[in-house]
């Protein structure tokens, strides 16, 4: 049977109350198939994280979450919290940017990669350093038993990665939620890393959600591209259509901030300006503070709706650029 995807449909979190709500995450909605990639691409705040937190039930107790988030036919959003202890770590595997935090230092690597597999899998704590073991060696740490031993700083940060990445596959999830996994890491280790989860997708027809505020890393990985900005979908398209036919403004400048060779990534043009606060988001577009265009009077008063522009391509804007 083929293994479900995720899909997240009209998700909203807001969190908070009252005047100082924040609206983190503002009625979004993709979905990625087993065996594709789907690459979220923002700015530090846009919302990219808490969307797929809480798709698992992850936000902070001031949150409120609305919409649902479709695992096979199943909404996670209406399971209770030990239900989805029972998901996460078996059928969503979770990889984030800084594994320091989500290690935890006083256990060897051993012990919190065979924890989920004897809980999830049933299998005994022999069974488990096998299975341990093989992973460690898939993600290509070498001399897996001595690792195993080890805890976590006795690691480099390349290697402390490869054992988060072997703890979120262990239990062959159906889709792997990957949060900046390489950003902190050296280029080389980055492609090593890309290339053990395009590996084990293909293996095991796994869906992959890469997150990332790096539209050129997404863009080479991903088969469809969710821009975000302010808690908003602003476009939505396969990653070819997103690189050579980009319509919001927000996305081309991301394009343009990209770092081209023989240019050093401090010396890029950023997009001026910073993203809106989400406790005080404008009336109109998103992203009217910061645009280049803004040439339609609604821009400072109306919010635009998602609008097909193209096949399988959607712009969140009343100045679609470059058609
Ligand atoms: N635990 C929290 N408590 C309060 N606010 C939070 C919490 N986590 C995130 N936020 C806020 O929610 C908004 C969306 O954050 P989110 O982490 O989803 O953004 P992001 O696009 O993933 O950014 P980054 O790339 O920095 O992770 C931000 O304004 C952030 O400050």
């Amino acid at each position: 049977m083929k293994a479900p995807g995720l899909a997240v449909r009209d998700l909203t979190v807001v969190l908070g109350r009252g005047r100082h709500a924040a609206h983190v995450v503002r009625g979004v909605s993709w979905s990625v198939e087993a065996g594709r990639t789907l690459g979220v691409v923002g700015e530090s705040g846009s919302g990219k994280s808490m969307t797929v937190l809480a798709a698992a039930g992850l936000v902070p107790p001031s949150a409120t979450v609305t919409g649902s988030a479709l695992l096979g036919g199943e909404d996670l959003l209406k399971l209770s919290e030990r239900e989805l202890r029972g998901i996460r770590g078996r059928r969503l595997g979770f990889v984030f940017q800084e594994p320091m935090t989500s290690l935890n230092p006083l256990l060897t690597v051993e012990r919190q990669m065979t924890e989920g597999i004897e809980e999830h899998l049933g299998a005994t704590r022999r069974a488990a350093r096998s299975r341990a073991r093989e992973l460690l060696d898939s993600v290509g740490i070498p001399d897996p038993d001595r690792r195993l031993d080890a805890y976590p700083h006795q690691l480099s940060g390349g290697m402390r990665q490869r054992v988060m990445i072997a703890i979120a596959l262990s239990c062959s999830p159906d889709v792997l939620i990957a949060d900046e996994p390489t950003t902190a890491l050296d280029v080389t280790t980055q492609a090593q890393i890309l290339d053990i989860v395009r590996e084990r997708q293909e293996r095991t027809g796994m869906a992959v959600v890469w997150i990332s505020h790096d539209l050129a890393v997404v863009g080479g990985l991903a088969d469809d591209v969710v821009v975000m900005y302010g808690g908003h979908v602003v476009e939505q398209a396969p990653a070819g259509t997103l690189h050579g036919a980009p319509v919001h403004p927000y996305t081309r400048g991301l394009l343009g901030a990209r770092p081209v060779l023989g240019k050093r990534r401090d010396q890029l043009t950023a997009i001026p300006g910073t993203p809106p606060d989400p406790r005080a988001l404008p009336p109109g577009c998103v992203f009217f503070d910061r645009c280049p265009v803004k040439e339609d009077p609604r821009c400072e008063t109306e919010v635009p709706e998602l609008l097909e522009v193209g096949t399988r391509h959607y712009a969140r804007t009343f100045c679609p650029e470059g058609r």
